[in-house]
Order: C-alpha cells, then structure tokens, then sequence
C-alpha cells in the first residue's frame, strides 16, 4: 500500500484539540508523522483543512429495495464527494435489515462496492413494524453497530423498554426516530401557521417532543444511550439540554435543512421539501441553531434520503417524505453556522467527527499517529453553485439545487485510499 505526505494543511483535530499548520503523513493506510514517510507521494494543500474523515450517522442507501434511488455504490460515491468517510446505513430497505442475513447481504456488498465504510444499522423490531423485537444479538453477532428503526418509531413504551434493555446488554447505541403517531396521523408539513395558511394538514411538533421524553425516561431508568435522530423542534433541544445537564445518557442529531429551512418554504409545493420531520417554524429552527451552539445537539446527520423523480414528481401529499444531503451538507452547514459567526470552524469539524463517533462509542476517533487513514480535506475559502446534476447519487431530490455556497470537499481518503479528489 502507498504512502502519502499531506504538506500545509491546517490540521484540525478536535479529539486532540489541534488547529494549527503541519503536515500529516500516511504509511499502509494508517496516520503516520510526516516525518516518518519514506518516498511516499506528496500532496501540497497550501492552508487547505484536513480533518478526521466525516462520520454521517444517518444514511439511506436504499439497497436492497430501490437500487434506482441509491444503490450502495452510488450512495457511498455520494458520500465521499460530500467528504464522509463512514455511514451508518439505515435498516428501512426492502427488505428491511432486521437479521443477520440481511446485515451479511450489506457487509458482502459494500465490500464489492463501497468506496467509503458502511456501518450497518440492524432494526430495533422485526420488518420494522414495531410489533415484535429483532434478533439483537444475532444483530449485534453479524456487525452492526447501532439499532434504529427509523422511518418509524416504536409506540408501545413496553417493547421500546425491553429494546433498550437488550441494547444495553449488547452494548448497541440506539438511535431513533422520535415521533408519536397519533399526532402525527394524516400530515404532511409542520403544523402551524405556514400549514394553515396553505390549507395542508400539519404535523404536531409535540408529536416529536412526546416521544423524546419518553426516550429520555427511558434512558434514565434503563441508564443506557438513546441518540434522537433529526431533531427539529424547539421542545425538543429544551428536553434534551436538561436531560443531558442532569447526565441521563441521551444525544440528539440536526440536519442541515432543519438548520437552513423552515415550513414557509413549502408554499412552493415543490415535493424536495418534503421530509419527515418537516421543516419547522423560525422559532423551532433558531433553538436548533442555539442547541447546536452550546452543545446540546453533538451531531450533524444529513438523513439522506432518495426518492426518485417520478416518485417525488406528484401532488404534494403523495410524495414520499425525504431528501438527499450527502453532497451539501458541508456548505450548507458551513454556511449557516460558521460563516455567520455561531460557531468556529473547529466546531463545525466536531460535528461531523467526533461528536457523531462519540454517539457511536468509537474512542480516540483522532488523527493520532496509528489510527486508520480516514482523512478529509476540504477548502473553507471555495465558494461554488450547487448543480444537482454533478451529483454521485443516483437521485436528485435537494431542496439547495443552485445554491450559492462556500466550502467544499477537495479529497477524502478511506484507509489510505483516496476515494475523492478534486485537488
Ligand atoms: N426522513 C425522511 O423523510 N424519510 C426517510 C425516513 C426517515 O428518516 O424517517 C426515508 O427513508 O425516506
Ligand atoms: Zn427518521
Ligand atoms: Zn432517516
């Protein structure tokens, strides 16, 4: 395998708390110093960042299921353009990753296919209904490393209990998709001025906030991890800062629409802003970006999801919720967060690295000498327009097609490979 000096990069490393000038070197796929590196290829980054890869903690990569809105090819070329490194893959395909078998059928694939890491998720409850609980530890047994039945969420309390019991004692995080049910029944959109206005039925915020108080009840109880996926409205991160104030073992994600997007956007009815949850109000969006800012919310996720065009292409009620985010999520993030001053760069890169590996209980997720060469390189300075047609994925649904956005993935590097470039 090759070896490789990064020269002039501004190393940030938040585990170790570096930003700062140097170079980096790479022997057989492993960090090494610079100095170490005999012979190996040289690459100039003239003050460009290089962080530890991207960790995306909510991905779907649609196979089996529907290889025409993502295949695990298409997703993780995806992926690596949008600087990621890892993915946790999401269980709701067709058919659903609730055994061994089908966790089997992901890890044989992406080692044919991927060209960035595929870390499976298995389902919390068989075929993700909610109704009977998965084989976890035949889960646990095949490589998983994380439960979630997302998409959906677990409404009887006294299964979801047991489901936390049993991750706890395979040491499985879980991460969920928090929302009730019932009060979200029949909507399409937030529920709230924007959906009166517009005539469309609305999805209650306390939909969302009900389910997380009842996972943070649990987690106290239970004294094991629930990680709250796509977190959108103020409640919410309010729940959740206590919680975690008072140490109950609970983390929460925000995606980059939520962080940029808020529910007056639907009076388009373009069907790419249409996800669930739904984009919020102002107020909801604002708590986001202020729970991001002190640290209550350790994690951006972009819950990718494609659709294809003939799937989104109908009455907005029809379509189906979701939208990608691999290939946008840094500008946008770094657009919204760090170039209006909320949080520093360093910051931006802990969100995407060590606050998502922390979720997953991966320790020393640095650029120490001897970690896997999981690298990303990105220009804080290169400002570009989103084209939706560039895009690795193999679907289209973004709302930021021709976005004017600064920051953008120049190379990553998966174990010593490089699987992007764009120097
Ligand atoms: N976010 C979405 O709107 N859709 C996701 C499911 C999910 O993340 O809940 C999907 O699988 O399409
Ligand atoms: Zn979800
Ligand atoms: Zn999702």
């Amino acid at each position: 395998m090759s070896s490789f000096i990064f020269r002039n990069a501004r190393v940030i490393d938040p585990v170790r708390k570096i930003d700062s000038r140097g170079d980096v070197g790479v022997i057989d796929g492993r960090i090494a110093e610079a100095s170490e590196v005999r012979g190996g290829e040289v690459i100039d980054l003239g003050g460009k960042v290089l962080s530890p890869g991207f960790i995306d903690l909510h991905v779907h990569l649609r196979q089996p299921g529907n290889n025409m809105a993502e295949t695990i090819a298409s997703g993780t070329a995806a992926a690596a353009a949008g600087g990621f490194t890892s993915v946790v893959a999401m269980p709701n395909t067709n058919p659903p990753a609730d055994t061994a078998g089908a966790i089997e059928f992901l890890r044989q694939t992406a080692a044919k296919k991927a060209v960035v890491r595929v870390l499976p998720c298995g389902c919390m409850t068989k075929g993700y209904a909610g109704e009977e609980m998965a084989g976890i530890g035949s889960l646990k047994a095949a490589g998983v490393v994380a439960l979630s039945d997302d998409g959906r969420c677990i409404q009887d309390h006294a299964l979801m209990r047991h489901v936390v019991e049993y991750a706890k004692s395979f040491n499985l995080p879980i991460l969920d998709h928090c929302e009730d049910k019932c009060l979200a029944a029949g909507g399409v959109m937030h529920e709230g001025k924007w959906s009166v206005l517009l005539g469309m039925n609305g999805i209650s915020g306390a939909s969302e906030e009900l389910m997380i108080a009842r996972n943070i009840i649990l987690a106290r109880q239970i004294g094991w991890k629930i990680h709250m996926q796509h977190v959108s409205v103020k409640e919410s991160v309010e729940l959740l800062r206590n919680a975690r104030a008072k140490g109950i073992p609970v983390t929460g994600e925000a995606t980059p629409h939520h962080l940029t997007l808020t529910d007056e956007c639907i009076k388009k009815y373009d069907t790419n802003y249409k996800m669930n949850p739904p984009l919020r109000s102002e107020e909801d969006r604002l708590a986001l970006i202020a729970g991001v800012a002190d640290g209550t919310i350790t994690a951006i996720a972009t819950d990718h999801a494609p659709h294809t065009m003939t799937a989104k292409m109908v009455e907005f009620d029809y379509a189906p919720f979701g939208i990608i985010g691999l290939e946008t999520a840094l500008p946008v993030s770094y657009g919204e967060l760090v170039a209006k001053g909320v949080i520093s760069l360093p910051k931006l890169v802990e969100l995407f690295t060590a606050g998502p590996a922390d979720i997953l209980g991966f320790d020393d997720y640095s650029l120490a000498p001897g970690n896997p060469a999981d690298l990303t390189v990105f220009d804080p300075e290169a400002k570009y327009t989103v084209d939706k047609e560039q895009f690795k994925s193999n679907s289209r649904n973004t709302p930021f097609d021709g976005w004017e956005v600064q920051c953008k993935t120049m190379l990553t590097m998966v174990g010593g490979k490089i699987v992007y470039n764009e120097l």
